[in-house]
C-alpha cells in the first residue's frame, strides 16, 4: 500500500489534540487467545466528538481491539472506560446502555423483513442485537414516528416498505447504521463502514457518517485511507496488537514507523 508517502523531512512536532473530555478509553488493555497476544497493552483515548478511525495491517489487531472496545470480547488484563465509568466488565446490553452502540461486520439486518420493520425492531429492543425481538410488530407502531426519522437520517426514507433482503450491500449498511442509531448512542462504534463498496456506497457512506458523528463520538475500523483521510479527525495505527502511533492522519502518515509498517505489509502481502 502507498498512501503514506514519504516523511516530512522538517521533522515539525504535531500540535497536541484540542483539549475534550475522554468518551472512551482502553488502558493497558490485553487479549490473548490461548497464548497469542492478539492485543498488546493498548492505552488510547478517544476524545468526545471526534470520529478516530482505527487503521493497520490485516491481522494487526483491529477487529479484536473493536470487540473489546464494545464488550463483544473480555480482555485478557486492563480496562475499558465508557465517559470515565468501567465498562468492561458489563454484558454488552448493560454497555449499549450507557450510551456505547456499535454495527456489525456479520449482517445485523433481519432479511425477511422491511427496512422500517427492522429498525421499529431495533428500537424496542435493548441491545439493538440480531435476533432479539419478542413484541409484536403491530405494537411496535408506537415507535414508528422515530423509525421514520431514523430512516432519513440514514438515506432510506423513500425505501421503508422494501424487503431489508432487496437492498444493496451499501444500502444494507445504511440500514446496520440506523439500526445502531436506534439506541441513540453517544459513541458510535462502526466496523468497516463502506467494505464491499463501490466509489458511490462509499461516498454516500462518508456523507453519512459525518451526519450521525455530529454530536456523538465515533470510533471506525477502516481499511480505505481515502475514507479514513476524508473522515476522521485523529487516526490510530495497530501493529502486531499494539498502538504505534496515534493522532492527526497527516502527521500519522508521515511516523517512520507507521510507513514501515505498512511497506512490510505491501513486500509480504
Ligand atoms: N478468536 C480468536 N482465536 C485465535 N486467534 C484470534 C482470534 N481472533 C483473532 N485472532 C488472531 O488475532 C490476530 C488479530 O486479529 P484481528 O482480526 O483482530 O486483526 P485485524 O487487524 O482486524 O485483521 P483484518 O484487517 O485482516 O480484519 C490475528 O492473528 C488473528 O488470527
Amino acid at each position: 500500500m502507498t498512501f503514506w508517502g514519504t516523511p516530512d523531512a522538517s521533522g515539525t512536532p504535531a500540535p497536541p489534540p484540542v483539549a475534550a473530555p475522554v468518551a472512551l478509553e482502553a488502558r493497558n488493555l490485553v487479549k490473548d487467545f490461548r497464548g497469542f497476544r492478539a492485543t498488546n497493552d493498548v492505552t488510547l483515548p478517544i476524545y468526545e466528538g471526534e470520529i478516530h478511525a482505527i487503521i493497520g495491517p490485516n491481522g494487526a489487531g483491529k477487529t479484536t481491539l473493536f470487540n473489546l472496545l464494545s464488550g463483544f470480547l473480555k480482555p485478557t488484563g486492563g480496562e475499558v472506560r465508557l465517559f470515565g465509568e468501567r465498562i468492561d466488565t458489563l454484558p454488552p446490553h448493560r454497555i449499549v446502555r450507557r450510551g456505547l452502540s456499535r454495527s456489525f461486520q456479520i449482517s445485523s439486518v433481519f432479511p425477511t423483513l422491511t427496512v422500517r420493520e427492522n429498525v421499529l425492531v431495533a428500537l424496542q429492543s435493548p441491545t439493538a442485537l440480531p435476533g432479539q425481538f419478542w413484541t409484536p410488530l403491530s405494537r411496535l407502531e408506537t415507535l414508528g414516528a422515530r423509525a421514520d426519522e431514523i430512516l432519513a437520517d440514514v438515506g432510506l426514507g423513500t425505501a421503508p416498505g422494501r424487503l431489508a433482503a432487496d437492498l444493496s450491500h451499501g444500502e444494507k449498511r445504511q440500514l446496520e447504521i440506523g439500526i445502531s442509531l436506534t439506541q441513540d448512542p453517544r459513541v458510535l462504534l462502526l466496523d468497516e463502514p463502506t467494505s464491499g463498496m463501490g466509489s458511490e456506497g462509499i461516498a454516500r457512506v462518508i456523507a453519512l457518517v459525518r451526519q450521525v458523528a455530529r454530536g456523538r463520538t465515533v470510533v471506525l475500523v477502516e481499511h480505505n485511507m481515502s475514507v479514513v483521510s476524508e473522515l476522521a479527525d485523529r487516526i490510530s495505527v495497530l501493529q502486531y496488537g499494539s498502538v504505534i502511533a496515534s493522532g492527526r492522519y497527516d502527521d500519522v502518515r508521515q511516523d517512520p514507523r507507521v510507513i514501515e509498517a505498512y511497506l512490510g505489509e505491501e513486500a509480504h502481502g
